[in-house]
């Protein structure tokens, strides 16, 4: 059964709607709950997440591209938490998956395998195996190597595994270097070149059931051209490989639909949908898209304390209590994340900047420059906002900090959807191990 919400009235420049809003006290509230009653609740750091705001943008994009008849898998990796994948697959959304974890979140969060993708370079035989145990929709496989190892499961679980080919058009998606994946030096996909040959090899063998094509090439892209150019390479392909008589049912275009902030315009959806409906939209295949940070990035803050004030050559630090450990962007890609305060800004001066720092021992462990912040003291609380893709879900305990809690927010209520760890979690997963042989002496 899925949940019904009308599309929202928002500019065909499409960005969620603002959930986040300074109630009349002038302080910070997601939907209807005040930011300070959670950070009471959980402590600082928290993850905060919108479940209305998640909602009406995955009813947003599905009817956005309703006219192709494409359907939408989410990418766990963007937001993994089981309760958000919950939010969507009780919409219908199905899950772009990469690993055997995220197999199990999928399944945990109530998505029927049938709706559910597995991406990835690196499956591993075990993850393959289970993979066509559980009755997945598909296998996106990234190599010749690959395909060997699905089929050999294949033949030894007696389930004909149903694959597509992820392709590598060679095309520059035109964003961050690290996050582009379709370059020809890329390590994804199988050059474009390659696949009529290997697609038609596969074909022969009773074990694979090839189903289609896939190709992704790249994340957080905001000029749309780079998705014509591979989609229109991917119908050229489609062509030539029925024109060899091969089947072609299935395409799968990936994700990589870019978000804006109030700095800079969020992608148009009137234009990504058409590009579909134009380069793949009269092949007759099964059409689907893999979003995680058009679906979640917006929906999701990061709120943290301010422990210090100080300065370092003229100009002021203030020492917060989340790190790079809890959002990694930053240090990780260099990127700058909106920051409000939950407090209406005070004094704001035109010269002002802050430079917001953690407290890891590393010099990355920096946020970057902000103005306009106003006078920030010890005890403000800080929100990272753009937050809700690969924050918590790229986050890590380095410097043994806790994972820190995430909390879902529907109206007027709000729910903690993972606890903060703590040390004593650690310990005891580090005192697990004993001391084994180190050669096969047994006897
Ligand atoms: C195969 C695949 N699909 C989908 C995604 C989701 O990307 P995005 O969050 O940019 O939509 C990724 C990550 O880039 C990916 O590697
Ligand atoms: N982790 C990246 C996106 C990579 C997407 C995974 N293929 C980010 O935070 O922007």
């Amino acid at each position: 059964m899925t949940d019904t919400i009308a599309p929202s009235q928002t500019s065909k420049t499409e960005t969620p709607s603002r959930w986040l809003a300074r109630g009349g006290d002038g302080r910070l509230h997601a939907e209807d709950v005040s930011l300070d009653r959670i950070a009471g609740a959980v402590g600082t750091p928290f993850y905060c997440y919108s479940a209305g705001a998640l909602r009406q943008n995955y009813v947003n994009l599905k009817t956005a591209i309703a006219a192709s008849n494409v359907s939408i898998c989410f990418a766990v990796k963007a937001s993994s938490n089981i309760h958000v994948l919950a939010e969507l697959a009780r919409l219908g959304a199905g899950m772009d998956i990469v690993s055997g974890g995220e197999m199990a979140r999928a399944l945990a969060a109530g998505t029927p395998p049938e709706r559910i993708i597995f991406s990835g370079v690196g499956k591993t035989r075990a993850e393959i195996c289970a993979a066509l145990e559980a009755g997945l929709h598909q296998l996106n496989v990234e190599s010749s190597a690959e395909l060997e190892i699905v089929a050999e499961v294949a033949r030894e679980t007696g389930i004909r595994a149903p694959v597509a080919l992820r392709v590598n058009p060679d095309v520059d998606a035109r964003t961050h270097a690290k996050i582009t994946t379709a370059k020809k030096d890329s390590k994804f996909g199988i050059a474009i070149g390659e696949v009529p040959a290997i697609y038609a090899e596969a074909s022969m063998r009773p074990e694979l059931n090839m189903v289609g094509l896939a190709v992704h090439i790249g994340s957080q892209i905001l000029d749309l051209s780079p998705f014509r150019d591979a989609w229109a390479a991917l119908a050229d392909l489609v062509r030539q490989l029925r024109v060899a008589g091969l089947a072609v049912e299935r395409l799968d275009l990936g994700g990589g639909l870019g978000i804006g902030d109030d700095a800079q315009a969020g992608p148009d959806l009137v234009e990504y949908a058409s590009i579909i409906a134009e380069t793949v939209g009269d092949l007759g295949c099964a059409l689907n898209v893999e979003p995680g940070r058009w679906l979640a990035g917006r929906t999701g803050i990061l709120v943290s304390e301010v422990l210090y004030l100080k300065e370092s050559a003229g100009v002021p630090i203030a020492v917060i209590d989340a790190a790079m450990n809890d959002l990694m962007r930053p240090a990780l890609y260099g990127a700058q994340h909106p920051l409000l305060t939950v407090e209406a800004p005070r004094l704001v001066e035109s010269d002002d900047v802050c430079r917001i720092v953690g407290p890891i021992c590393e010099s990355s462990d920096d946020f970057g420059r902000y103005h306009g912040l106003g006078t920030i003291v010890a005890g403000d609380l800080v929100v990272f906002d753009n937050a809700g893709a690969y924050g918590a879900a790229m986050s890590s305990t380095y410097n043994s900090r806790d994972l820190v809690p995430e909390v879902l927010v529907n109206g007027a209520q709000f729910r903690v959807i993972r606890r903060r760890t703590n040390i004593a979690d650690a310990l005891e997963l580090e005192q697990a191990g004993s001391w084994l042989a180190g050669e096969n002496s047994a006897g």
